[in-house]
């Protein structure tokens, strides 16, 4: 009975997964089969005697399941993934993570097993894109979709939504509003040889061949699909290039000023351990604390943060608010709430010489980045005088302090744009550098991003640290390159 091939599909997926959510093929489909699979089978005409059971049961956790909202999001994750690491539609849906550009194939990662697609799954993600009018991304999703369920058809599951009739639907329209109507016509023939009596894809074919006919240069000038341009982000090639880590890396043999050293700092504290410090960059100064916090402790604060996590905000004019650009779970933590997070303190405030206390300082910020989660590149400091982060009343985020606190498999690298490099994931490793110029000023060379995590489960905690309280510890300088 295919709710039970169902069900020994489910069992196997979940055979040797210990983080069932670090790979986003999964995740995904994780989130479908609660969504969308699940109900397909329990209201699915195959009643049996026992259905009232699993009808019931169902209800009962019906309201906690992932909405359409989550499926949403899971979809535009996987297609963020596609875009900024260009991976291959193909090879995703057989599980491989391929970056393929022209001719060049390369391996982003070797998962341990191959979690493969469905062409339904292939089918929601498109579906998903198409119903945001995004044909670019419909269509390599669609084309994946209409593949799979050419060779497979005639078996049909339960859990399904879509069938190669309502693929190749999608994909003839997602073709025709991009411009390619000899596709759009192809397709559509196609769908009308499985569904011969349907009135409305053959009047498209219709339409089509006397688009055809009116205008023969549509045939063989195929409109160049292009990717949905995001207005926001100018900035969008360098970026993807440094999650790519295919910036002008910084080499330690190249720049001599660029060192390592056992930072002491004259501190008592230091002195007794030593921190291994490295320069990653001059201007704007960045420096990589090595083994800031121990596996414990780290450990520690993801689990202090965790019952606390909410979607993250940003600051937009005097508001906070949710947006695409930057897709993370977060939570503050309160020097109280452990007396570890208060020697986590002194330590910050040792090795960097500030007034870490309140209110110099705001509480340490965890993140938590799912499975193409993202920070889009932005400044940790006010840009605008009415920004929120002025509430404090002590001053803009002079510096930012920010400790890994998980290692991922693939992605989730720190790029800094304009600065031209890529930090990849140190677990418990801490990041360091100034925000503003000696003279108060933002330094607009911070502009830095959290590139969006292939593999894994990524965990950052932020220590912004603002400028009042540091004024014999970084005094200020009129010279503005300072
Ligand atoms: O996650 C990262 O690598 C960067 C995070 C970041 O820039 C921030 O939280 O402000
Ligand atoms: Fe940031």
């Amino acid at each position: 009975m295919p709710a039970s091939r169902f069900y020994d599909k489910v069992l196997s997926w979940h055979e040797d997964s210990v983080t069932p959510v670090a790979n986003p093929l999964l995740a995904f489909t994780l989130i479908k089969r609660l969504q969308s699979d699940w109900r397909n089978v329990v209201h699915s005409l195959e009643a049996s005697e026992n259905i009232q059971v699993l009808k019931d049961g169902y209800e009962k956790v019906e309201q906690d399941l992932p909405a359409f909202e989550d499926l949403e999001g899971a979809a535009r994750a996987l297609m963020r993934l596609q875009d900024v690491y260009m991976l291959n539609v193909k090879g995703l849906a057989r599980g491989v993570f391929q970056r393929v550009t022209g001719s060049a194939v390369t391996d982003l990662y070797n998962p341990r097993r191959l979690f493969s697609l469905t062409a339904d799954d292939c089918f929601q993600v498109g579906k998903v894109a198409y119903d945001m009018g995004d044909y670019y991304h419909a269509i390599t999703w669609l084309e994946e979709a209409v593949s799979l369920f050419r060779g497979s058809y005639g078996e049909w599951n339960t859990e399904d939504e879509a069938s190669l009739e309502d693929a190749l639907d999608h994909l003839a329209f997602a073709y025709f509003q991009a411009g390619n109507v000899s596709r759009a016509l192809s397709l559509s023939r196609e769908f009308l040889r499985y569904s011969p009596d349907n009135k409305r894809m053959a009047r498209n074919v219709l339409k089509y061949e006397r688009l055809l006919t009116e205008h023969p240069k549509r045939m063989v000038a195929e409109a160049v699909i292009q990717r949905p341009n995001v207005p926001h982000l100018q900035t969008r090639e360098t970026y993807e290039g440094l999650c790519q880590t295919l910036g002008s890396q910084p080499t330690h043999y190249q720049i001599p000023t660029l060192y390592c050293s056992l930072e002491t700092n004259s501190s008592p504290y230091l002195l007794l351990q030593p921190v291994r410090k490295e320069v990653i960059h001059l201007e704007p100064y960045v420096v990589l604390y090595h083994d800031f916090v121990s596996d414990l402790e780290a450990q520690k604060i993801r689990e202090l943060a965790d019952p606390w996590l909410q979607r993250s905000v940003v600051a937009s004019g005097e508001k906070q608010l949710q947006v695409d650009y930057r897709i993370s779970k977060s939570a503050w933590l309160k020097d109280t709430v452990d007396p570890m997070l208060v020697t986590l303190d002194h330590r910050i405030a040792a090795l960097t010489g500030l007034d870490v206390q309140a209110p110099y300082a705001e509480y340490l910020q965890v993140v938590n980045y799912g499975i193409g989660g993202h920070y889009e590149p932005h400044f940790d400091h006010a840009t605008s005088p009415s920004s929120p982060l002025y509430r404090m009343k002590s001053g803009n985020r002079v510096a930012t302090l920010m400790i890994y606190l998980s290692a991922v498999e693939a992605g989730g690298a720190t790029a800094f744009i304009y600065a031209n490099f890529s930090m990849p994931v140190v677990k418990n490793a801490a990041l360091f550098w100034w925000n503003l110029h000696r003279s108060g000023e933002g330094d607009d060379d911070t502009l830095h991003a959290g590139c969006p995590v292939l593999l894994g489960d990524k965990w950052v905690a932020n220590k912004w640290i603002h400028e009042h309280g540091q004024e014999f510890r970084r005094p200020c300088s009129s010279r503005p390159e300072d």
